[in-house]
């Protein structure tokens, strides 16, 4: 089965970039990304590549060869759903607020608005691909919607989980270290794995094209989230032990890591893990696992999540206490409020709870971070409904670079590990803070021994205090 239009509904963090790619290394395959969104659509058609709604390196050059070539950006979703082979879901799936799950599941609704959406837009044969991640046996559910509402036509149904992660997201989708396609067992099922493994394998090698069954495919992509927030809450949990023994976290993460069953990946502690996934799938995992009556499964992972938690919630009281107990009035500069370097998303970023705790205590926030604007800032502490806007945009100051900042601030935080930040001019910055100048690195990114020798009280993550 030879694939010639591709339709992808959702232009957001994964739809555009994974797209993008698709389009550039299969110039023979027209992509259409859709969205309801229409500023999201007018920016990715934005002639200055600066205003593409997603920051991630490299993402520019991509678009700049497939975009009026072979990849289109569009609010047309009927259009592009009707004249489609092939068709990718790459919706969102927050975290419940409502109802039955609330605050666990998975918000399915939007993934069912497009199932039902191409189920009354095809005409004909359609594959249809799960690129959001899914509870396991969503599948079912779209397959029985698409079947019991279309217009008779055959569908088949594909998981496809992305992998990629923030920040080098064009890295990994053009070497992945594997696709994950999962498909029916039929014959039908396979050509349509063939057809999608073949999209694929313009670029990468077969090898890494990895097929299995639905339910493997989509459990795997939770699975895999799952691991990796472990391991950060696992290190995470031994820097509180390494900075109550006078071991240093990351001593300590380079000598465990150097065992290759363990490896040196996804070991640095820091303020906590941030994004719009890790604490989604791994509340959606706790959820499936209550639902199927398999408690000690659920509450083994949800400790990942509790951990996490006492992360961002000790770094904020690492701060009151070391600032004499009382922030009250005090200014505290936080560098960085993306969940991590080289992206502009602040979604669950650390950031946002620490924020929201010292303001409690009412510190005035000064913020800088490289990507995210200001607007988005206020957002995300609106979001949390801690506080009302007005007093939000009081106790919050952003700026657009960081010696204004840090300019008479009683400390800086390390949010973000941004590497403009180790450059910056520290000496500056400590003539023009409030004395004893205190700093908290939540990233592990400045060198100790010389920030104490410019002066600060300096503190790390899992690090000995002097
Ligand atoms: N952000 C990431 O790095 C990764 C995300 N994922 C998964 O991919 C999925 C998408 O995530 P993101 O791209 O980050 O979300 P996003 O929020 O950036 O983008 C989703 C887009 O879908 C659009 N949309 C929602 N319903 C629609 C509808 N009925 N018709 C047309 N457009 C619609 C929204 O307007 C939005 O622009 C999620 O399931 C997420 O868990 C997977 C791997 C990585
Ligand atoms: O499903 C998703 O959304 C994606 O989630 C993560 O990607 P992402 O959240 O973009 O970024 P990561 O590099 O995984 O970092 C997540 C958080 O963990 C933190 N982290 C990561 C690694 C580490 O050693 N320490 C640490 O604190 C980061 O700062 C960040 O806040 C996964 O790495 C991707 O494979 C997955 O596709």
């Amino acid at each position: 089965m030879k694939i010639n239009r591709i339709c992808c509904i959702g232009a957001g963090y994964v739809g555009g970039p994974t797209m993008s790619v698709i389009a550039q290394k299969n110039p023979e395959i027209r992509v259409d990304v859709v969205d309801l969104n229409e500023q999201r659509i007018a920016d990715w058609n934005d002639q200055d590549l600066t205003k593409l709604p997603i920051y991630e390196p490299g993402l520019d050059g991509v678009v700049a060869e497939a975009r009026g070539r072979n990849l289109f950006f569009s609010t047309e979703v009927d259009d592009a759903i009707e004249k489609a082979d092939m068709i990718f879901i790459s919706v969102n799936t927050p975290t419940k607020t409502y109802g039955t799950g609330k605050g666990m599941a998975a918000d399915l609704k939007y993934v069912e608005l497009c199932a039902r959406q191409i189920a009354r837009v095809a005409k004909d044969d359609k594959i249809v691909v799960e690129k959001s991640t899914l509870p396991v046996r969503t599948a079912e559910a779209i397959k029985s919607i698409l079947d019991n509402t279309g217009n008779g036509v055959n569908f088949q149904i594909l998981s496809n989980p992305e992998f990629l992660a923030e920040g080098t997201a064009i890295d990994d989708l053009l070497s992945p270290d594997r696709v994950l396609i999962g498909g029916e067992q039929s014959e039908e099922g396979q050509a349509a794995i063939n057809a999608l493994a073949s999209v694929y394998g313009a670029w990468v090698p077969e090898d890494r094209i990895l097929t299995t069954n639905l339910w493997s495919s989509e459990l795997s992509k939770l699975t895999a989230n799952a691991y990796l927030a472990q391991r950060v809450s696992s290190i995470n949990a031994l820097s509180e032990l390494c900075e109550a023994t006078g071991a240093d976290v990351d001593e300590v993460a380079k000598a465990i890591g150097m065992d290759s069953r363990i490896g040196p990946k996804f070991l640095k502690a820091s303020v906590g893990f941030g994004g719009s996934c890790f604490q989604k799938d791994i509340l959606n995992l706790v959820y499936i696992s209550k639902s199927l009556g398999l408690d000690a499964v659920a509450d083994y992972w949800e400790q990942v999540i509790i951990m996490n938690n006492h992360q961002r919630a000790r770094f904020a009281k690492k701060i009151i206490t070391t600032l004499y107990n009382t922030v009250s009035g005090k200014k505290i500069t936080f560098l960085g409020w993306a969940f991590k370097k080289d992206t502009n998303d602040s979604r669950e970023s650390a950031a946002i709870y620490v924020a929201d705790m010292l303001m409690d205590e009412r510190a005035e926030i000064a913020v800088y971070d490289p990507k995210v604007s200001s607007r988005q800032m206020l957002e995300d502490l609106n979001y949390l409904n801690t506080r009302s806007e007005s007093e939000n945009e009081e106790l919050m100051d952003t700026h657009n670079e960081p010696y204004g900042a840090t300019d008479g601030a009683h400390a800086v935080a390390i949010l973000t590990e941004w590497d403009e930040f180790k450059d910056l001019d520290w000496e500056r910055i400590y003539k023009g803070m409030q004395k004893p100048a205190f700093v908290f690195d939540g990233r592990n990114i400045m060198d100790s021994q010389r920030m104490r020798d410019i002066g600060f009280i300096f503190q790390g993550i899992g690090k000995p205090s002097e």
